[in-house]
């Protein structure tokens, strides 16, 4: 995986790469990157030299099939090497004319673009995980001088806090690189002429072309229908399409959505992003399981009294009320993010860290998923609330926001995966905004200590003696797991103590942004932290009937002050299933 990797990024040299050079890698690697890396090469052979554990160096050549060398490599003949971990060299046999990625961000004056993309994208630059010829353009219907593109841009940029050194003059290096195109989004002609723009800085390499849809979901099929007919790459490099959410509202219009995608696309070319994948935390989920004994054989309904998934913002809607009134918080956060968490927290152990092995697993786990039934859900919807001087607005303040909207801010919901392993264990699941605090997390509950020992030290309430592992996604990234402990002295008192993995403490280095690792995986071809089409299919069909029943029963959320604790029937819901909220407990780390 990914986080295996001792280089800093996964980018090799490959521009500066002459005919059959090779390329050195200091560190250890995985061949399959190494062949993904090819797909912008034409393959001739790769070479590994595998250091042994006592030093010497073991070489081999992985077979290439005749029939495949000088060709470019597909994900699919890449999985005979994914295996492989090495450190070593690989040979290439370079384009004639060398190659480049053009990155079009389509919605470029956008709020996304500009919060999260951009400032993505400078990152992966000032970290040299940009291939050397690259081009970033910004399209959207607004009037924009490159300048202003680039002066937009530059306000939203920041360096590293571990790396400030030539801060400045990279940013002034990557803003030359950035351009701008306006256009309409169901323009053929002005997608022409966007290809115009780009061929002119491809200057005649190979074109590998990436667009990142950041737009409305209304716009999504004009903009791939004009980016694929009028400015895919023509000369034998690659298109890929990311798309951000929300992906249809459900079952219906998300395979509505696909079948129009793959009218101009192939599956291999969309992206579908879902930036909770690409959180470190959620990242290292199956590092922390599949990598470490003492994990893996208490993940199961054996020892596993309850899982809960818990999303919180301190904030509410504001600005995006407009798009959230049609969607509320089940789409919004629980049907992708805390699914997809759930879904790679659940997994069976795939057969390799390719990216299919790892998405079949996980379609698996949400097929097995029991649907989900209306008692188990809890609604919410935040009202005003004033603290001192400030007043908090309600949700249907906002003048986007129907004043009678029943649309969730919040909700809290029960699930169950009824296969072999977690038959029987609820997967809590709570998400809302406008709480008292920021924070998304994943709680694991173990069951308690059988005939235990010390049960008189707990007092009547064992549940004081669970042992919880809690995986702090953000902000403050953390993995701490609580224990029972004698509290030091002559007598016997026992407390509850972390464990604590607290990453700032830890590790010096910044965590990227997640952008910035599903931008890179995307400019690789790595599709590991992508949704595939059935993963979408199985995560609406799980959530779509419980959704039409809500809407069709025009169900009223239970109002909850803002910034409070959140409705009071989610205490309900978890008290159904015996389980106690874990970030409601009085702990002194929660
Ligand atoms: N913002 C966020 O935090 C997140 C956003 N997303 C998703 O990312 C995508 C982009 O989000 P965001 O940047 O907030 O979106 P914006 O509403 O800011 O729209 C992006 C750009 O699209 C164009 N646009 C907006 N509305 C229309 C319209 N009705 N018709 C045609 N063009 C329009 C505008 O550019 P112009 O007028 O110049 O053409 C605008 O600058 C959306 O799919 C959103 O759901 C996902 C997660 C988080
Ligand atoms: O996808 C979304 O995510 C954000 C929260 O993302 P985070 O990385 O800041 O935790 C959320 O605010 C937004 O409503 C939702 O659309």
């Amino acid at each position: 995986m990914a986080t295996l990797y001792s280089t800093h990024c996964r980018s090799f040299p490959s521009s500066s790469m002459s005919s059959n050079q090779s390329v050195s890698f200091p560190n250890r690697f995985f061949v399959n990157n190494v062949s993904f890396k090819s797909q912008t090469h034409l393959l001739q052979q790769i070479s590994v030299h595998t250091q042994q554990q006592d030093g010497a160096i073991a070489s081999s050549v992985i077979p290439v099939e005749s029939n495949n060398i000088g060709k470019r490599l597909s994900p699919e003949l890449l999985s005979v090497t994914s295996s492989t971990e090495s450190q070593g060299e690989a040979s290439f046999e370079k384009d004639v004319n060398g190659c480049t990625v053009s990155i079009t961000v389509v919605g470029a004056s956008g709020d996304l673009a500009k919060k999260k993309i951009f400032p993505a994208l400078f990152a992966l630059y000032y970290e040299g995980c940009l291939p050397e010829h690259f081009t970033i353009c910004g399209y959207a219907r607004s009037k924009m001088t490159d300048a202003e593109l680039r002066n937009m841009v530059s306000k939203t940029l920041t360096c590293r806090i571990d790396k400030k050194e030539n801060c400045s003059e990279k940013m002034d290096q990557f803003l030359k690189r950035c351009f701008y195109h306006s256009g309409q989004y169901d323009s053929p002609e002005n997608f022409a002429a966007l290809d115009k723009k780009l061929k002119e800085h491809e200057d005649g390499r190979t074109s590998n072309r990436l667009f990142y849809l950041s737009i409305p979901p209304n716009i999504f099929i004009d903009a791939v229908k004009c980016a694929s007919l009028s400015a895919s790459s023509g000369n034998g490099g690659w298109t890929r399409v990311i798309v951000e959410k929300p992906f249809g509202r459900d079952s219906e219009s998300s395979a509505a959505l696909t079948r129009s995608f793959k009218q101009y696309l192939t599956e291999d070319q969309i992206f579908r992003i879902d930036h909770y994948l690409g959180k470190e935390l959620v990242e290292n989920l199956s590092v922390l399981r599949f990598s470490n004994l003492i994990f893996e054989p208490l993940w199961s309904r054996q020892y596993i009294r309850n899982v809960q998934l818990i999303f919180s913002e301190d904030f509410g809607t504001e600005g995006r009320g407009g798009y959230f009134d049609n969607y509320g918080i089940i789409r919004d956060i629980m049907q992708n993010h805390l699914l997809q968490i759930l879904a790679l927290f659940a997994m069976e152990t795939p057969v390799s860290l390719d990216a299919e092995d790892i998405r079949n697993e996980k379609v698996k786990v949400l097929r097995s998923m029991r649907p989900i039934k209306l008692e188990d859900v809890v609604l919410g919807q935040y009202k005003n609330h004033t603290r001192g001087d400030v007043v908090y607005p309600a949700y249907v303040d906002d003048k986007t926001v129907p004043k009678d909207s029943l649309t969730p801010t919040f909700a809290a919901a029960a699930l169950f995966i009824d296969n072999a392993r977690w038959d029987g264990v609820p997967f809590l699941m709570k998400a809302g905004k406008a709480l008292h605090n920021k924070r998304a997390e994943i709680r694991v509950q173990f069951r308690h200590v059988p005939g235990n020992l010390y049960k008189r030290n707990f007092g009547a309430d064992l549940d004081q003696a669970t042992n919880e592992l809690v995986i702090r996604v953000q902000p403050d990234e953390a993995i701490y797991l609580k224990i029972n402990n004698k509290v030091p002295g002559l007598g016997m008192k026992l407390d509850r103590s972390n464990l604590n993995l607290h990453y700032a403490a830890r590790y010096s280095k910044e965590i990227p942004d997640a952008y910035e690792r599903l931008l890179l995986d995307a400019i690789e071809g790595e599709r590991r932290l992508f949704i595939r089409s059935d993963e979408l299919d199985a995560a609406w069909s799980l959530f779509t009937p419980v959704l039409n029943e809500i809407e069709e029963k025009k169900i009223t959320p239970e109002y909850y002050p803002y910034g409070s604790r959140g409705p009071v029937c989610a205490h309900y819901l978890a008290a159904r299933y015996n389980v106690r909220w874990g970030d409601l407990g009085l702990d002194v780390e929660q």
